[in-house]
């Protein structure tokens, strides 16, 4: 039989009884030990939460170049990211296009709020745009929450070991635009290269159109079929790092060979920028490798980002 990404049903732990919520914190965690990605249905985001961020999208990407360069702002990777941005030398670019928001609420600190972390996302003038996208990350962000609940008890923790370290939170949501692969081939073969997230979790929703793939514990990709009732569900670095890698941080991909503009939408849910990742507090072991080390969440996310995304590194040189 060939493998597959799991589908889990998350009612049970929102809804359920002491055992129900054990239950499914146990299928969840275990299935981010095995593949670091679910597919979660049960998930209690609105339909009318998703539909309204993605024809949002739909509209905003439809707008000319131009007008969307208007609310880029390449110093702290917000707002509109243009096709191709994303390339790294010796690689084609990333063909799509993207808009990104902060956190919604952003700390008092003076100094984290001069974190390229914790910007003010740069709105267009649209009617209905902010509202919808704003209202779409916070169902998200909630569920996240819940999410990372259950991540907690199925370690042992307390539940809201990661509601606290994230009250200062830095996460960030993107909506992406993907041209059909054949629209875009003069430029590149490629959506988003293979890439493990950088956070916790990621909370995704994607259109029917397809394209994403996963590298399952064989080292086969992994297609993440459409399901609309299904949010998919991904451990980040961070996570893998705090479990002492327990928890996988799957590398994944994206090619949209549907003939079709295809639409997603990522959440990705990120502690405060100074929490320090040390698998003794999370699961009370030493790092069993050089690579789960203590870090500090933020500076080393943003290392990473930099080392990565040449508009960064133009723009804060
Ligand atoms: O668009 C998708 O389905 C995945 C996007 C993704 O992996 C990312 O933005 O990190
Ligand atoms: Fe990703």
């Amino acid at each position: 039989m060939n493998d597959a990404i799991p589908t889990l049903d998350f009612e049970p732990f929102l809804h359920g009884t002491a055992a129900d919520r054990a239950h499914a914190a146990k299928a969840i965690g275990g299935a981010f030990e095995r593949y670091g990605f679910i597919q979660l249905v049960g998930h209690g985001v609105p339909q009318e939460a998703l539909q309204g961020a993605f024809a949002a999208a739909e509209a905003f990407f439809d707008r000319p170049e131009d007008w969307k360069r208007q609310v880029q702002d390449r110093r702290n990777n917000r707002g509109y990211i243009p096709m191709f941005d994303t390339a790294l030398p010796g690689q084609k670019p990333g063909g799509h296009e993207a808009f990104s928001i902060g956190h919604l609420t952003r700390p008092e600190d003076p100094d984290l709020r001069a974190l390229p972390f914790h910007a003010e996302t740069p709105w267009p003038d649209m009617p209905g745009f902010r509202e919808r996208v704003e209202a779409c990350y916070r169902a998200m962000y909630d569920c996240g929450q819940q999410i990372l609940s259950a991540v907690a008890l199925h370690l042992g923790v307390a539940e809201d070991f990661f509601a606290e370290a994230a009250r200062q939170s830095y996460s960030n949501m993107r909506v992406i635009h993907y041209p059909p692969a054949e629209a875009i081939a003069d430029r590149t073969d490629i959506g988003v290269r293979a890439h493990a997230d950088e956070g916790l979790i990621t909370l995704l929703v994607q259109d029917m159109n397809g394209g994403l793939a996963v590298q399952g514990p064989s080292g086969d990709w992994l297609p993440v079929v459409p399901n609309r009732e299904a949010m998919v569900v991904n451990a980040g670095k961070l996570l893998r790092r705090w479990t002492n890698g327990r928890y996988q941080a799957a590398m994944h991909m994206v090619v949209n060979r549907s003939g079709r503009e295809r639409y997603s939408i990522p959440l990705f849910v990120h502690p405060s920028y100074h929490t320090r990742i040390d698998p003794m507090t999370l699961v009370g072991e030493a790092p069993a490798a050089e690579e789960f080390a203590p870090i500090v969440a933020g500076e080393q996310v943003y290392r990473n980002f930099m080392a990565r995304r040449l508009s960064w590194q133009e723009a804060t040189s």
